[in-house]
């Protein structure tokens, strides 16, 4: 007989194990969801914690990484459920972190077990699905919400209430359909390298300022005085107002200038006061096309591991993440 593939789940809250409190204060965590008709697969149910997602922070992803590089050696596939808000803050910093060969698949809901078409159930059985397939291996972990299937470097929440809440520039790496009970997954890719970093710790102070027309740099000095390193979400392709430019041309701490559009690189093209040329000139690191929270958590990993600024730029001018 073969042995059954091994399945591994960990809970660790949000929507997908929320539901109303009785005393009528709204949704909080309370039970976590069991894999629906998975035939044939042996089950592990963890829960290190059972938190609303808003209330993760790096401890916890270590804790994460810690429990999967645990598990990972008698299982043939990890599944995390997640709350949805800072999912794929999760999601970069486990695949910035961690080297197991087998996949990991977080997901989470979007409605809650008492809603008319809660969609845990679902999501839960096609990140199982996708977690146990081999072509899911070597890509590092995945996020699987309405059988789409994304990158951790990608992915982004992009609704705060429909179900199919998750995209991201250019959009899913995969799918997972089910014909009647048996799977269907695609790769519209091939498994690309990684860089993956084992910072001695996760307690860098990197905070995030974000960027307006009329920004004159209120809270600037405030944040730079007391943070490790800054992460500003800037305009377009990474431009400021003037005003900002001797800011952080004063500091020897990193600031990265990642962009409060949705989707593109940061590039250093416009020579005015302020213009993404001039950041850089003045000591700024472009984020490449990391959002403005997963740069800031690749930073907080650097800073964690002991890179000077000067290294700091080269992972986030070489892409190495
Ligand atoms: N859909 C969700 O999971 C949202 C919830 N607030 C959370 O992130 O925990």
């Amino acid at each position: 007989m073969p042995t059954p593939p091994r399945l591994a789940v960990i809970h660790t809250g949000g929507t997908i194990a929320s539901r109303p409190s009785p005393d009528g204060r709204g949704l909080t965590p309370q039970q976590a969801p069991s894999v629906p008709g998975l035939d044939g697969v042996q089950v592990h149910d963890v829960q290190p914690f059972s938190l609303p997602s808003p209330h993760m922070t790096p401890a916890h992803m270590g804790q994460l990484a810690a429990l999967i590089e645990t598990l990972a050696p008698d299982h043939d596939g990890i599944v995390v459920t997640h709350g949805t808000d800072t999912l794929e803050e999760t999601a970069f910093a486990l695949h910035l972190t961690l080297n197991v060969p087998v996949p990991v698949v977080l997901t989470g809901s979007m409605r809650h077990a008492e809603e008319v078409s809660w969609d845990g159930p679902a999501n839960l059985l096609d990140a199982a699905h996708v977690a146990l397939h081999p072509s899911s291996r070597e890509r590092g972990p995945l996020v699987v919400i309405g059988g789409d299937i994304f990158d951790a470097r990608t992915v982004t929440k992009i609704h705060t209430t429909a179900v199919d809440a998750f995209g991201g520039y250019p959009g899913p790496i995969g799918r997972i359909d089910r014909e009647g009970r048996t799977p269907r997954l695609h790769y519209f890719a091939r498994p690309e390298p990684r860089a993956t970093y084992r910072p001695a710790h996760l307690n860098a102070r990197v905070e995030i300022l974000y960027a307006y027309a009329g920004w004159t740099g209120e809270g600037y000095a405030e944040a730079e005085a007391r943070a490790d390193g800054l992460v500003i979400a800037a305009l377009g392709t990474g431009n400021l107002p003037a005003e900002l430019l001797p800011l952080i041309h004063a500091t020897d701490k990193p600031v990265i200038i990642a962009t409060r559009t949705h989707a593109g690189p940061v590039l250093p093209v416009y020579g005015y006061a302020g213009g993404g040329a001039t950041l850089v000139g003045a000591g700024a690191i472009p984020a490449s096309f990391l959002n403005a929270h997963k740069a800031r958590l690749l930073l907080l990993i650097l800073l964690g591991q002991g890179l000077t600024r000067e290294q700091i730029r080269a992972v986030f001018e070489r892409d190495e993440f």
